[in-house]
């Protein structure tokens, strides 16, 4: 109770502060919306009655005069529009105030309703209000002239300060004061200069000499055919003769004088005066222009180089290189391929909300935690509690409090963030007791989405507040995915697939599928040929077999290097300058340039491959990650097992952007988020974000199989690519190339590995490792030799090699016989 009645106080004062400060400032702008409406809507009224009794009191004012005496006595005899109030209030502004210019104020009152109703700048209506009141000072005295003839032009002010004015000045002084206060009123007001009355005047002039110049040359033509007729038409000829050649000197002055010569006319001075006239504004001309044409070294970048001009010219007659143009007619899916759900859209259950409320109040109330306020925002899976604890509560203590407001709430997945970065307030997420699903058609169909500019847009879900999370992938510009088996990392990668399909055209983006589980990725076989990418002698574009990644991979690492000779050829930092230069042709396909799509590496299950292939993945990944950003390669990588020996140093350090779905355990949080958090996610899409500090929760939006297939169907039935887009050449080691493997070259422990091999029936370089106490590149090195040596058969992706030799025996013989 103690600390009820303080928080009132500290309320009340905060609030007594508050009506202090109220009066010295402007209107107030932190009204509610509803409040400005009515604020708005009265002055807008106010106005447009102002300028109702203003007008009438024109024709009524003298009429209604006499009767003002009586006011505010009860009447219906006023004749005035607005009747009693009108008269009185335009009595006390035309006539007693500033005349006519009253009608300014009615204007100004009009102004401030509309800004005040639609929340437009308070600072400009602010400069209006200074602005109007001296204008309607100004007009008052420029009217005050006229007062004694019209009492309400001017008004008493007006009127008072003309001959207040006039008494120490006079009369001339006072017009040129008021000169005064225009020329000042154009120049702070319009940014009216010397120079640009000067330039105004000359625009002028020039415009009616063209004019005279015009009508000179039709009219002669005329005069000429009544020339053969009469002799009054060559006095009207010469008369025209004479400004039309004028007009021929502007360029040379050296031809006036024969004209002067010719013509020496009554209408002569005035061509000389337009002569005079050109001949002041031709120095004043060339001068600027001087130190123009100095500036205008543009010339240098026209030499910089000749296959500019070429491009120049490609482009004015072909057209910007456009990429897409081989598949011209493809066609972006459409959003009817994506599903609705019912369950879509935040509905507020308000009792829930109350009832969760009172519980962390409660909660916080039994551990002696005051708050000063809560606050809610309603996601689509969870809500945010903001709370503002009372003054001198530990933060730590709050967040310590994680499991027991959980207990309280008997809710799973309660985060407390504590305190929210920039916000300076504790949050408290607590999942909604009925999620709704956030649907890949409504992230597609969002305005963020359609209208983003990104290179790769992604469109993830929606964030707490319900916003669409629209983040580009070129500037990620790798991604991590992590979470445990169902929680929603299929789906993610689909709906990162998808966003992709929705914006970019073939040409533009191709991804390399790496799938070892082979069911997941599947139905993007049929846009093989459209969006795929692929080594040349392989028949499936979505690699399941481990031993295919690796090759892949290195393939994507020369890919790299090819890419960045041609950048470097360019001289070109990244893609996005590369492509830009080439669509406008100033790159030469035959010097090997060509455009360039963007490459998305996707791999579904990255530790099943790590498990397998170790090193030989993760050093081209790591390579991959380190410098493929710039060229356009980008990596996301998904796995269902978090751990160290997966998601290594090397690589954490090269895939800043990172997205958790929910975890088993605060380690594997850690592992893939630095940090907890994803063990306290509720899954099905429940995920959280980061690309450096920040954590961003968000609800995956969830594209199913059936939709995914309708997308990859709709693009698969159009016209294709003769073929998917190939990769360069890789030759791996594991193609026969360690056959030629020299006898003399080979390990020291390699017949003590071959007999254990043998023995064991199993070929695999774990073995050794363990047995021979190796290290894991010179235990493949000694399985190669193996191979080599028709001990061992071919790698076999996730297999253990197939041991060739029977027994001890057989052995022996084998090597003797070598
Ligand atoms: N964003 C989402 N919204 C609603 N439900 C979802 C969402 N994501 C996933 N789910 C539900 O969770 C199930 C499992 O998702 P998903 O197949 O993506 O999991 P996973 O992490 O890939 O699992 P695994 O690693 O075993 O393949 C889906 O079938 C779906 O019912």
């Amino acid at each position: 109770m103690a600390k009820k009645t303080t928080r009132k106080k500290t309320s009340t004062k905060a609030a007594s502060k508050k009506k202090v400060k109220a009066p010295l400032k402007m209107p107030s702008w932190t009204l509610t919306n509803q409040q400005k409406l009515v604020l708005g809507s009265f002055l807008i009224i106010l106005g447009i009655l102002l300028f109702i009794s203003f007008l009438s009191f024109v024709f009524t004012g003298k009429e209604d005069q006499s009767m003002l005496q009586n006011f505010p006595e009860r009447s219906n005899n006023y004749k005035n529009w607005a009747s009693q109030l009108g008269a009185w209030v335009s009595e006390l502004f035309i006539t007693k105030g500033f005349g006519l210019p009253s009608f300014i104020f009615s204007g100004l009152c009009f102004l401030s309703g509309v800004y005040v109703t639609i929340n437009l700048s308070k600072d400009k209506l602010r400069t209006h209000w200074i602005w109007g009141t001296l204008i309607v000072i100004w007009l008052s005295i420029l009217l005050g002239f006229f007062t004694h003839k019209y009492d309400f032009l001017g008004g008493t002010i007006g009127f008072e300060m003309n001959t207040y004015m006039q008494d120490y000045i006079g009369k001339a002084g006072v017009v040129l004061l008021l000169l005064f206060g225009l020329m000042a009123y154009l120049a702070i007001r319009f940014k009216v200069t010397g120079e640009s009355i000067v330039n105004s005047f000359r625009s002028a002039k020039s415009a009616i000499k063209d004019d005279l110049s015009a009508d000179a040359e039709v009219k002669p033509e005329a005069v000429h055919i009544d020339n053969n007729h009469t002799n009054e038409a060559e006095d009207i000829k010469s008369a025209f003769d004479i400004p039309t050649e004028p007009v021929q000197p502007t360029i040379d002055k050296a031809s006036t004088p024969p004209l002067e010569e010719k013509e020496p006319e009554p209408e002569k001075p005035s061509t000389v005066e337009v002569l005079e006239m050109e001949v002041t504004e031709k120095p004043k001309e060339e001068s600027i222009e001087e130190p123009e044409l100095k500036v205008e070294v543009e010339e240098y970048e026209e030499e910089q180089s000749e296959a500019d001009n070429l491009a120049d010219k490609l482009v004015e007659d072909f057209g910007q290189f456009d990429p897409t143009l081989e598949l011209g007619k493809y066609q972006f899916p459409t959003l009817d391929l994506l599903k609705k759900y019912d369950n879509e859209g935040i509905s507020i259950d308000q009792d829930e909300l109350e009832e969760n409320k009172n519980r962390i109040v409660e909660t916080l109330n039994n551990y002696k935690i005051g708050i000063t306020s809560i606050k809610a925002t309603i996601g689509p899976t969870v809500t945010l509690y903001e709370i503002v604890p009372d003054a001198g509560v530990r933060i730590s203590k709050i967040k310590n409090l994680e499991d027991d407001i959980a207990l309280s709430l008997a809710a799973l997945g309660i985060r407390i963030i504590a305190p929210i970065p920039g916000k300076g307030t504790i949050g408290i997420e607590v999942p909604n007791k009925n999620s709704t699903i956030v649907s890949m058609r409504s992230v597609i169909a969002s305005q963020k989405f359609q209208k983003s500019t990104m290179e790769l847009p992604i469109a993830f879900g929606k964030t707490i507040s319900n916003e669409t999370f629209v983040v580009d992938l070129a500037k990620m510009p790798h991604m991590l995915m992590a979470g445990a088996t169902g929680q929603g990392k299929s789906v993610g990668l689909n709906a990162v697939l998808t966003s992709l399909l929705y914006k970019k055209h073939p040409a533009e983006v191709k991804f390399v599928l790496v799938d070892p589980k082979k069911v997941e990725l599947t139905l993007f076989n049929k846009i093989e040929r459209h969006y795929l990418a692929k080594l040349p002698d392989s028949e499936d574009a979505i690699i399941t077999d481990n031993a295919k990644v690796i090759n892949t991979l290195n393939s994507l690492c020369i890919e790299m290097d090819n890419r960045y000779e041609m950048l470097k050829n360019a001289f070109c930092r990244n893609i996005a300058e590369y492509n830009t230069k080439f669509k406008a042709r100033k790159l030469n396909p035959n010097d090997g340039h060509a455009f360039l799509p963007y490459i998305v590496l996707v791999v579904d299950e990255f530790a099943d491959l790590i498990m397998t292939a170790g090193k030989e993945v993760e050093t081209p990944i790591a390579r991959l990650a380190q410098l493929a950003r710039a060229i356009g390669i980008h990596l996301i990588i998904a796995t269902q097992r978090p751990s160290v020996n997966v998601i290594t140093g090397i690589i954490k350090a090269n895939f800043p952007a990172r997205i958790a779905f929910r975890v088993t355990s605060k380690i594997d949080s850690r592992t893939i988020l630095d940090g907890s958090g994803a063990d306290q996610l509720i899954g099905r899409g429940d995920m959280l974000y980061t690309q450096g500090n920040e954590l961003i929760r968000i609800q995956c939006a969830f594209v199913d199989t059936p939709e995914v297939e309708k997308i990859t169907e709709f693009i698969g039935s159009q016209k294709a690519y003769p073929d998917a887009h190939l990769l360069p050449e890789y030759v791996g080691e594991d193609g026969g190339t360690n056959l030629d493997i020299d006898i003399s070259d080979r390990d020291k422990l390699f017949r003590e590995a071959a007999e254990l091999i043998v023995t064991a029936q199993q070929g695999s370089a774990s073995l050794l490792q363990r047995k021979l106490k190796l290290g894991y590149n010179r235990a493949g090195r000694i399985i190669d030799q193996l191979e080599a040596a028709g001990i061992v058969g071919n790698f076999e992706g996730s297999k253990a090699r197939q041991v060739l030799v029977p027994d001890l025996v057989a052995l022996d013989q084998l090597l003797e016989n070598e």
